[in-house]
Formats: structure tokens, C-alpha cells, sequence
């Protein structure tokens, strides 16, 4: 039996997916085009026009009839040529039946539901054919993997950062299938779409995936110092490095000052001292100084001795530390009439740590021995009582006693110094590229930014193209401590540096090299910084976004409130160094408590600027001015915009200000006081014209002071039965504003008329409390 399937599926076979099957399954067709073409193909399809007819057969034997398809005959088979025309609307849509048996133009004839409807044996077909292209497909897919090159992956380039979901696009796999290779690699329970990874992450990631990831390593290049010299011991020797540390006002900047003759101590604000100064000494000759004429640094045969300056006060802690780790001998000043004393105690610490990881050495210097209250035999059994074990005891710790201030035993300490670094066989290389620590940093008038540096190795020179940091100097002038220009700088000297670009940081690593590589270097590191900042925020983020999402409503609320309930003073810093700004910064940032704090909302070096105030202003802050001038037009600009400044050379008056300032912002208390009682013994009524306007209770004050401001409670049978304010408070027939204890007075009250005999009236005083830190 053969028919023409078409008369009788047409109706039922519009959908695209029997078009499909039919042009996909052409490589089976066998069977020749007897019949018009099928109108079953959409409009779509029509590009495919050129292409030879697709025949197919029908696998059921029942089913003996041939479709033709023909792409050309499509488009002139229509609607019309199935449908009759009642049936068909003007826009050619097919009409459905209407309530009133009309036919009226509704949906679309392809999506018709009723014409979308395949018979069982249709149904099986389909099936069939999607089966068979499925087959082809999986050959075809084969047959291409075949051809291509094994073993070869394809690059993808991997951003800095990148959402799971956004990688998923990237590797062009679905966000399930990236999910689950990322629960299988251990990293997590639970993959969000907008978690943020990494860079190292996602490369992993798209080697499990086959690909080759390709990550931007240009910041991997940095500048080093060289590598250490094989044969140390064959080096030239170069002078100690001799820090001076100790308690607040034991002597060590007079000390340093009697060792190299000028007036440190004479000029520093406040009488401490507040950033490192570092100073080399010469030592004229060898009979007074003890020292090897090895030690010399330049071409005389002057010898030299680097002293390091470090404040003693708590708030430098930072700086101190800094201190040692340039450093190859500590002197402790320890006063002699004041004995061990905290920071001291730090010293020792400091230095016991030191020890252990690398060679550094002490020597105590008793100070101020010329003093009448001075108790050397005291400080020693203090210092051997905080462990430091003096030679004269056994130990290893050589003391020396001196006096700073008339010169008492300074040879002494200096023959020990060279003593000590004779043994330590202190040695630098010299024909490397320099290297060098950044002692401090500073913007000088005339020179601009200059840093004070502690060469370690090699040898500097003016023109050396420097890289601290991220700052680069194109070293244009060398300064010796005494601000004479020099050639050179050789290991152990500290040296001041001008020709910076921008402020290096104290404790900054200084490295020479051509100006090419420290252009890289430099642009690499701040790459890298930023890198750097963008996977912090990376880590903040992913928090945040955990947080998030498990936070309930409830959460939330207490966090807001949180968040509200503390107050902030913002300060925007500004210091002469940038030593000074880090130790001040440490200091304030700890000022305040869970309800009010400081934060620090900018700092930096050189005086205030317009800017630092419209800085100030735009957040609210105040400008701390910490050792730098304040111009009058700043000064000015800062009143006009309600900026406040304060400025003060001393870090203690700063610290103190600005606990004051804390301390104002914190919450009150209030608490109520009793100040007097008065017990009613008798009430008269006040007859005015005639008429009984006034009940005045007669009292008699038992405690206290009985003031009209204050509150008044009326307590009946210990219970209060009122508070209010009085209207009239009488002493005999004045008016008054209080009455004192054991006096009897008059009272009426405002809005109470029910005073009875026996009834207590207690004055209450609200008193404010301000907050504590
Ligand atoms: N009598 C006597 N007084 C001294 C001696 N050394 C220092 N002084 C006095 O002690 C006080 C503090 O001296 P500084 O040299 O400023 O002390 P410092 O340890 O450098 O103090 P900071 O800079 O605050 O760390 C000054 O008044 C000095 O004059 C000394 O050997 N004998």
C-alpha cells in the first residue's frame, strides 16, 4: 500500500523538529520524490535552497510512502495549499472557532497546538531518526578528533581575578560541570557563581580542563642585591654600625652628642629625641679610640664609627626595632640613678632576639656616674636580675661606666666598641652594586625628598640610579652626616641622599642598577602592589559575599546597629619624616574603646596643604601636624571650612589631645542624686482677695539642701506618688532658691495639689557623666 504521507500527517507534522530530522538524516534518504514538496520545513530552512533534494524512507513497512523534501519547493508550498481558505485569516494565521461559531485569526499556524500533534507511529519515527543522528554525529565527532594533533593544548589566558561563573564562560563549560571539578579538587563545599578566584586558582582549574593557562608573569621581575661573596673573610673590613638604645632621658643623645661634639640634644622639641639620626664618627687617633686604622671608609686614614641615634620614647618601638636589624652593636645606656627601667627591659628583649638569628652585640654603658644619686653597683645587680650577664659577673656583656655629660669614661667605651668589632671581623664587599637600608626620609627645603641611607655593601656614588621601594632616585647629591658633599659611600656609612623622585619608607632595601631595570623594576613592583591589593580585596570580598548570604535578617540588624553605635575621630596625619608619622600613627591609631576611636584616615610627609585640608574636610577630619609649619593662608583655609588643626612637636601632647578629643566623643552616663529631703508637718492655705488660690505645705528639710531646680518626688508610705517641679519655695515669707538642712520652709508644687502631712518630699539632680577610656 502506497500513500502519500503528506495528505495525511500535514496537519500534524509543522513543528521544526520533523524539518530537522529530515535535512539531517539526508546521507540515508533512498527513495525518489514523487509527490510535491513537504510544507513542512519553516522558512528557516530556505538558505539551504542549493542544496540536491533529501529523500528518505520510512522505516515502517506499513508506511511504504516517500517524503520529499525540497528546500526551492518550500517557499512556494503555503498554508493555503492545506488549509482551506475559511480557515485562514487575513495575516494568513489560522482562524479558530469563536462562541458564536465564527471563525476569527488567533495564533500562529506553526504553533498551532493542534497541528503540532504527531501520531504513535510518527512519534516512533522520530525517534528512530534522532537515534540515527545522534549515530552520525558521534562519527562525525570522532572522525574530526581523529584528525587533529594529540597532546596539544589550547592557551587561555587567565585574568588576575575571575568569578567562577565568568571562568566557566571562559572555559566554555557549564557552571555545574566547573563547580563539580572544583568540589572534586578539594577547594571547596560549596562553589557560589560570583566567587572570586585567583589567578594561581583558576590556572589549576584549566589544567584539570585540558587547557594550558597563560598568566601575565611580567611582574616577576625585581631587582635583588647581589648574591653573598664566596670567601667573606678575604673582604675589606668596614666600620660597626653602633646603635644607642635605652629609657626615655638616660643620657643617649648626650652621650652621642659629647662622642661627635655638636648640640643634638640642645635643639630637639620637647627634650627627646624623635626620629633616628645616624652619625659617623671619626675617631682622630688610634691611642684614643682604640680602633684598628682598618676601619677607615675613604681615602684619609681617618677612622670611623657609625652611630646610630634611635628615640627612646615607647611610641618608637617600631623604629627601634628597625634599628637593630642594620645594626652590629647595641649600646644600652642605662642611667645610674635610675637604674633598670621598662624600656630598658624591651632593649634587652630586643637584642636576645637579635642574637638568635644573627650577630649582634652589647655593651652596657652606666650613665651619668657623675651623679651624687647615681648607684652603679645597684643598676648592675638590676641588670643581672634581668638577665644580662656582665663580664665582671662571668658573662659575655662588657660595661662600661661614663658620663655623657663631663666625658667620664668614653674611651673606654670606644676602645670596647673596637675591642668588640675586632672579634665580630666586620667585612663588606666593595666592588658590588650598592646596597643600603633606608634609615629615614624626609622632604627638605632646596633638595626636595632625601632619605638617609645606610650603605651595606658596595660602594655609592652621585648618579647611581637608586630603586627604594618604589621610589627612584637618580642619586643627585651625596651628604655626609655633616652635610659635607662626599664621592662615595662605602659600607657602614650613612649617608644622605638627594634626588628622589618620590618619599622611600624607612626600612626600605636600597638597591643600585641601571636606570632601565630600575624603571622595570619599579613598574613591576607597583603592578604588583596593586595585584597584590585587588586579591586582598579578592579575600574581603568572598567574605563579604559568605557573609552575606548566611546572614539572617536578624544578624543584620544587631551588625547595623553595631556598626552605627561606635564613633570615629578621623585624623588625617602629617609629620617632618616619615619615621615620625609611622610611630605617631601607631600611637594614636590604639586610642579609644568599643564605643569611640581614632582612625586614621591619611597620613604623609611635609607640610599641610590645601589639599590635606579639602581632604580633612571632604571626611570629616581633623589635621594633626605633627613637627611641620602651618602656613597662614592653610591656616586660614582651615577655619574657613571648620577644618580643626593641631599642631605640636611633642608625641606625647599629640597622644594626649587627641584622648581628650576621644574621650569627648564617648557617651554620657546620667545619673540621679538625692541632694534633700523635707518631711510635710503642717498644711496652710493662702488666702489671696479672699479666695483660697494656694495649698503651701510647711516642711521641714530632714537632709540635704532643698534647691527650686531640682526634681521634686513626693513619697507617700515609701511608695512615689509624684515628681514634678515646684512652683514656690518659701523661707519664712521670701521667696528663696534653696533652703538648707534643719530649716523649715514652705513648698507648693506645680501640677500637685495633694501634698498630705507626713508625706516626704525628696529633691532629685540629674548629674551627666562623661565617658572613660
Ligand atoms: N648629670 C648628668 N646628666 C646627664 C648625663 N647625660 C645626660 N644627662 C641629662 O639627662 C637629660 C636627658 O638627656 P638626653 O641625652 O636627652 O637623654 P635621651 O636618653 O637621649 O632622651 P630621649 O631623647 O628622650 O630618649 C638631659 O637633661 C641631660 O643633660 C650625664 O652623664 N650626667
Amino acid at each position: 500500500m502506497s500513500a502519500n504521507i503528506l495528505s495525511r500527517t500535514t496537519p500534524r507534522t509543522l513543528p521544526g523538529r520533523h524539518s530537522n530530522f529530515l535535512r539531517d538524516a539526508a546521507p540515508h534518504s533512498s527513495v525518489q520524490a514523487t509527490e510535491k514538496p513537504s510544507p513542512i520545513v519553516s522558512d528557516r530552512r530556505a538558505h539551504q535552497a542549493q542544496q540536491p533534494p533529501i529523500l528518505r524512507s520510512h522505516p515502517d513497512p506499513d508506511v511504504s510512502v516517500d517524503i520529499v523534501h525540497h528546500a526551492n519547493a518550500v517557499s512556494e508550498f503555503t498554508k493555503k495549499d492545506i488549509l482551506p481558505s475559511t480557515h485562514l485569516g487575513d495575516k494568513g494565521r489560522l482562524k479558530r472557532p469563536g462562541r458564536n461559531g465564527e471563525f476569527k485569526e488567533r495564533g500562529s499556524l506553526l504553533h498551532s497546538p493542534r497541528t503540532s500533534v504527531p501520531s504513535a507511529k510518527q512519534k516512533t519515527w522520530n525517534r528512530w531518526q534522532q537515534l540515527e543522528l545522534k549515530k552520525d554525529r558521534a562519527r562525525y565527532n570522532k572522525k574530526v578528533k581523529d584528525t587533529r594533533p594529540q597532546n596539544v593544548r589550547a592557551d587561555l589566558y587567565i585574568p588576575t581575578v575571575v568569578t567562577v561563573g565568568q571562568f566557566a564562560r571562559l572555559l566554555n563549560v557549564r557552571l555545574g560541570t566547573l563547580q563539580r571539578k572544583m568540589v572534586q579538587a578539594g577547594m571547596r563545599d560549596e562553589i557560589p557563581y560570583d566567587y572570586v578566584l585567583t589567578s594561581d586558582y583558576a590556572a589549576l582549574l584549566a589544567e584539570e580542563f585540558g587547557r594550558n593557562p597563560i598568566i601575565n608573569d611580567e611582574a616577576a621581575f625585581d631587582l635583588y642585591p647581589p648574591p653573598p661573596h664566596p670567601t667573606p673573610h678575604l673582604l675589606p673590613l668596614r666600620p660597626p654600625v653602633v646603635t644607642i638604645m635605652g629609657h626615655v632621658d638616660h643620657g643617649k643623645t648626650t652621650l652621642l652628642d659629647t662622642l661627635r661634639s655638636s648640640s643634638v640634644a640642645a635643639s630637639e622639641a620637647g627634650g627627646i629625641t624623635q626620629h633616628i639620626g645616624a652619625f659617623c664618627v671619626p675617631v682622630t687617633s688610634p691611642s684614643d679610640s682604640g680602633l684598628d686604622a682598618t676601619y677607615t671608609n675613604n681615602t684619609s686614614d681617618e677612622r670611623l664609627i657609625t652611630f646610630l641615634d634611635t628615640p627612646g620614647h615607647a611610641a618608637f618601638s617600631a623604629m627601634r626595632a628597625r634599628g637593630t636589624s642594620v645594626t652590629d652593636i647595641v649600646i644600652l645606656v642605662v642611667a645610674a640613678d635610675d637604674g633598670v627601667m621598662p624600656q630598658t627591659l624591651e632593649v634587652i628583649d630586643l637584642v636576645n632576639r637579635e642574637k638568635d638569628r644573627g650577630n649582634v652585640g652589647m655593651v652596657v654603658a652606666i650613665n651619668k656616674v657623675d651623679k651624687e644619686a647615681a648607684n652603679v653597683a645597684k643598676t648592675k645587680q638590676a641588670l643581672l636580675a634581668a638577665n644580662v650577664s656582665l663580664e665582671e659577673y662571668g658573662g659575655d656583656v662588657p660595661c662600661v661606666e661614663v658620663s655623657g655629660l663631663t666625658g667620664r669614661g668614653l674611651p673606654d667605651l670606644i676602645e670596647t666598641l673596637a675591642l668588640m668589632a675586632d672579634v665580630m671581623d666586620l667585612r663588606a664587599e666593595r666592588d658590588c652594586s650598592a646596597v643600603g637600608y633606608v634609615l629615614e626620609s624626609k622632604v627638605q627645603k632646596g633638595l626636595g625628598p632625601v632619605a638617609t641611607v645606610l650603605v651595606s655593601r658596595g660602594i655609592l656614588t652621585p648618579g647611581t640610579p637608586l630603586l627604594a621601594g618604589t621610589s627612584i632616585s637618580s642619586t643627585r647629591m651625596l651628604l655626609s652626616s655633616f652635610s659635607q658633599p662626599l664621592l662615595s659611600a662605602g659600607p657602614g656609612t650613612p649617608v644622605l641622599v638627594t634626588g628622589w623622585k618620590s618619599l622611600p619608607a624607612a626600612g626600605d632595601e636600597v638597591l643600585a642598577s641601571n636606570e632601565a631595570d630600575i624603571k622595570r623594576a619599579k613598574a613591576n613592583r607597583l603592578r604588583k602592589k596593586s595585584t597584590d591589593e585587588v586579591l586582598q580585596d579578592v579575600e574581603a570580598l568572598n567574605a563579604m559575599r559568605k557573609a552575606d548570604r548566611e546572614k539572617s535578617p536578624a544578624d543584620e540588624q544587631t551588625q547595623s546597629k553595631g556598626e552605627g553605635g561606635k564613633r570615629e575621630l578621623k585624623i588625617v596625619v602629617k609629620g617632618d619624616v616619615s619615621g615620625s608619622v609611622e610611630a605617631l600613627v601607631g600611637a594614636l591609631e590604639g586610642t579609644g574603646n568599643h564605643l569611640a576611636g581614632v582612625r586614621i584616615v591619611s597620613t604623609g610627609v611635609g607640610d599641610v596643604t590645601e589639599s590635606d585640608i579639602m581632604m580633612a574636610k571632604s571626611v570629616d577630619a581633623m589635621v594633626v601636624a605633627f613637627s611641620v609649619s602651618i602656613p597662614r593662608s592653610i591656616q586660614s583655609i582651615a577655619s574657613q571650612n571648620g577644618v580643626v588643626v593641631h599642631m605640636s612637636d611633642i608625641i606625647y601632647r599629640v597622644m594626649d589631645h587627641i584622648q581628650d578629643c576621644v574621650v569627648s566623643m564617648l557617651p554620657c552616663t546620667y545619673e540621679t542624686k538625692v541632694v534633700g529631703e523635707a518631711t510635710v508637718i503642717q498644711l496652710f492655705d493662702i488666702h489671696m482677695k479672699g479666695k483660697i488660690t494656694k495649698k503651701i505645705a510647711g516642711c521641714r528639710v530632714g537632709n540635704g539642701v532643698v534647691e527650686k531646680t531640682c526634681t521634686a518626688r513626693v513619697i507617700r508610705e515609701g511608695q512615689v506618688i509624684h515628681e514634678g517641679t515646684l512652683r514656690t519655695l518659701r523661707h519664712l515669707k521670701k521667696e528663696v532658691t534653696e533652703v538648707g538642712k534643719g530649716t523649715e520652709c514652705g513648698i507648693n508644687l506645680l501640677d500637685f495639689d495633694d501634698l498630705h502631712e507626713g508625706d516626704m518630699v525628696q529633691m532629685v539632680k540629674t548629674i551627666e557623666i562623661p565617658g572613660k577610656l
